[in-house]
């Protein structure tokens, strides 16, 4: 196994992201959400946009994962070649893109696009983003180094569960080949733990670490309730 890969087996990744329009949606920032959440214990650390990634790749040693969110499309994490591969240009060690069995905006298959990639950037690891246990093993075949479960809830092919989809969990841990990443929804440190205990490799978490106006708002509703 890649010593990239390796580093984050049965660890912690965290998804340092913002979104259109939110006050912390400045590259800066997350630069400095990524240092913070390392200092954490976080081996692993998810960044989206290449202003992010570049400033991210740049000041942290701890293996990164690079998406680029673009379009309002079904298929909108790294939704083509030339996103991938401009992900992989501004310093990420792992790829994210869809890994799900729709059809892709520049028409290419997800396994045209995991090849196109590697022809340029052959050190470079591929996650597919999966909304099914069919979309992962199809991904599989395509040629991704890690399945993930980010789009369970996201594609149509899952209910979205209030946490992480344990089912799919379940089933990608029972029937894929490559490293699963339990990602989505993952909440609290138990449902990470279960994850790592269900067989996941690594375990991702986004909003509950790094998305404060989330964050506050379950404090706020639980507040205010009744
Ligand atoms: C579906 C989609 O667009 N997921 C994105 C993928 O990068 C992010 O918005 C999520 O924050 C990330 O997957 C981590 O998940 P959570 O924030 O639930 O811990």
């Amino acid at each position: 196994m890649s010593p990239i890969l390796e580093r984050l087996r049965g660890r912690l990744i965290v998804s340092c992201q913002a979104y259109p329009g939110e006050p912390l949606r400045v590259p800066e920032v997350m630069q400095r959400m990524a240092q913070a959440v390392v200092a954490g214990g976080a081996a692993g650390l998810r960044a989206q946009g290449l202003e992010d990634i570049g400033l991210i790749a740049g000041s942290t040693d701890v293996p990164l994962t690079g998406l680029w969110k673009d379009g309002e499309d079904d298929v909108f994490i790294t939704p083509t070649l030339e996103h991938a591969l401009a992900v992989a240009d501004a310093g990420a060690h792992i790829v994210a893109l869809d890994g799900t069995r729709r059809p892709r905006p520049d028409g290419r298959t997800l396994a045209e696009t995991v090849t196109g990639l590697r022809e340029q950037h052959p050190g470079v690891l591929v996650m597919a983003d999966c909304g099914s246990l069919d979309d992962a093993l199809a991904a599989e075949d395509a040629g991704a180094d890690v399945v993930g479960t980010t789009l369970a809830g996201y594609s149509g092919e899952r209910e979205k569960t209030a946490g992480p989809d344990v089912e799919l969990i379940d089933q990608m841990v029972a029937r894929c080949r490559r490293p699963v990443v339990v990602e989505g929804r993952v909440h609290t440190p138990a449902q990470a733990r279960d994850a790592i205990d269900r067989g996941a490799f690594a375990v991702v978490v986004g909003t509950a670490i790094t998305h404060p106006t989330s964050i506050t708002s379950w404090f706020h509703e639980a507040v205010t309730a009744g």
